[in-house]
């Protein structure tokens, strides 16, 4: 869950795409990069890091041009390197840079072809830089001097037949445009927006909708599965469906917890979708407990606050704030290794004893992966005085691994994950455990939207939506990037010979 931004505007665009990946930091903290263009230009700064490390004055003054992209990032694939900070960069043709949201499930195979049928060098480990030349490949095929919309959007047809798992992407063509496209099933977000300024159109297209709001677009609609939009050089406004096999199936993980609230995806406010799982929380402990003894609900902050907030008031019990959180720790989950996710719980949560003390509590998280930080929570609250301690997850159990772009690979590293629910419940040591039922969630979104009739429930229950992961293809993933396996890359950079020239700044010149 990477976030993403494209922009076509009439003055230079590096300080809103700045303010947009801000926002948009919530999808990715590891790595961030902008792209603009002027005339036959790009100009590239990318790096590990939050937005306001990576990009310096400096660095802003260089990236000039009214058009460009921007990404930060949360790896799925590959490595932590800043060699694999996007967005990524092809010279032929014409000069293409693009960043990717998901995560593709065929891109070893695809990886291989490109070098023995396509004859491109890849230089990285990621699946992005594959997609890239999957979509450069296409686009030279046609061989054109001058691409036109329709020769773009053919392009775009070719990389849906050829790859496979979960993409939304931005891209620049040097001195023809930003396109930016969605995979056959939405399974990642993409919104676009319009501002009028001068009387004339400008264009965002990005992640999540709270990016247009910031930067003063309106929201238009989001990109539908499977079509492209593409913003010539003069501001012209192409779209067009670039498959015949598109069907809306949204990850549910991005209600539950990845997205900001304050995001509208696919038609459905994601503050109003966690308030809804709320209250379908407080219908379960009325079903399952009638005469509960509940003191009051906590929230684990930030995310299951909206949530929790709401299963209180259905409940008609006591919510209270009982974990400060420390607002300089970032989103612990998405953080790269267990050592690190663990320690900054503790840095980022603190309780109020007086919360706690001899009470029966229910904590509300929005989800619990690996149980980093329910079981340390419920010590917390244990460590405060509480009398009894419930737990409530406004997801269902997470027992499968992820494989469109949220960091999920290995089944045994998720705490559900041959566990019953009072089996997780023993194992973070609260006193009662109880789960949403997945039918429960599903309706949260539905009842918002009920065009939505289908989703990627992987993580809940195993189903790939894409049809095209098998146990081979999970294994190999396991091997490759369970905490284990990935330990050795995030403490040594291998990549540190060749990484000078694409993590420091591009400058490319397309004579
Ligand atoms: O079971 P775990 O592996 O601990 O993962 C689940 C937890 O991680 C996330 O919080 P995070 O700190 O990432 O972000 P937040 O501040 O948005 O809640 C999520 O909201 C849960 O609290
Ligand atoms: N979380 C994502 O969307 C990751 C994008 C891409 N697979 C990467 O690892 O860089
Ligand atoms: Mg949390």
């Amino acid at each position: 869950m990477c976030g993403i931004v494209g922009i076509f505007a009439r003055s230079y665009v590096n300080q809103t795409l700045f303010d947009a990946l801000t926002v948009l930091q919530h999808r990715g903290q590891d790595a961030a990069g902008i792209v603009t263009s002027e005339g036959n230009r790009f100009f590239m700064r990318k790096d590990n890091g939050l937005v306001n490390e990576v990009f310096r004055t400096r660095h802003m003054k260089r990236l000039v041009g009214n058009l460009g992209i921007g990404h930060v990032r949360y790896p799925t694939a590959g490595s932590s390197s800043s060699a694999e900070a996007q967005p990524f960069y092809v010279n032929s043709p014409y000069g293409i840079a693009l960043a990717h949201n998901g995560n593709l499930t065929n891109a070893e195979q695809l990886a291989d072809d490109i070098f023995r049928a396509d004859l491109r060098h890849i230089n990285t480990t990621s699946d992005s830089e594959v997609l890239l030349n999957v979509f450069a490949h296409e686009l030279q095929q046609l061989g054109k001097l001058n691409p036109s919309p329709e020769d773009i959007f053919a392009a775009v047809a070719k990389v849906h037949q050829r790859c496979q798992g979960g993409y939304a992407v931005v891209a620049i063509i040097t001195g023809y445009g930003v396109l930016a496209f969605r995979d056959p099933h939405g399974i990642r977000p993409l919104v676009y927006g319009q501002r009028i300024v001068n009387g004339q159109a400008e264009y965002m297209v990005a992640s999540e909708s709270v990016a247009l709001d910031t930067s003063g677009f309106a929201k238009v609609r989001d990109i539908v599965p499977g079509e492209a939009i593409f913003i010539d050089r003069d501001g012209g406004l192409h779209l067009q469906q670039c498959t015949q096999q598109q069907m809306l199936a949204p990850c549910l993980f991005e209600y539950v917890y990845l997205a900001r609230p304050d995001s509208i995806i696919d038609g459905v406010s994601v503050h109003e979708s966690r308030m809804l799982m709320g209250v379908r929380l407080a219908e379960k402990v009325l079903k399952e407990m009638p005469n509960h003894d509940i003191d009051v609900v906590i929230p684990i902050p930030d995310t299951s606050r909206t949530s929790a907030l709401e299963m209180a008031h259905t409940l008609g019990v006591t919510f209270r704030e009982g974990f400060i959180k420390n607002r300089y720790i970032g989103r612990t989950f998405i953080m790269p290794g267990q050592t690190q996710r663990k320690k900054s719980v503790r840095q980022k949560l603190n309780p109020i004893a007086s919360e706690f003390k001899d009470k029966v509590v229910m904590l509300v998280d929005d989800s619990i992966v690996r149980g980093t930080t329910s079981k340390q929570i419920i010590e917390m609250a244990r460590d405060a005085g509480a009398r009894k301690v419930y737990f409530a997850s406004a997801a269902p159990e997470v027992r499968f691994p992820n494989v469109y772009g949220i960091d999920m690979p290995t089944a045994s590293e998720l705490v559900a994950h041959g566990r019953t629910a009072k089996e997780v419940g023993d194992y973070i040591g609260c006193d009662w455990m109880l789960y949403q039922d997945l039918d429960d969630l599903k309706s949260c979104v539905t009842q918002l939207n009920p065009a939505i009739t289908a989703f990627d429930t992987c993580v809940f229950d195993g189903q790939y939506v894409t049809g095209t992961v098998d146990r081979a293809y999970l294994d190999r993933l396991e091997q490759k990037r369970s905490d284990d396996a990935k330990n050795p890359l995030n403490n040594a950079d291998p990549d540190a010979d060749i990484d000078s020239d694409t993590s420091a700044d591009l400058h490319t010149r397309i004579e």
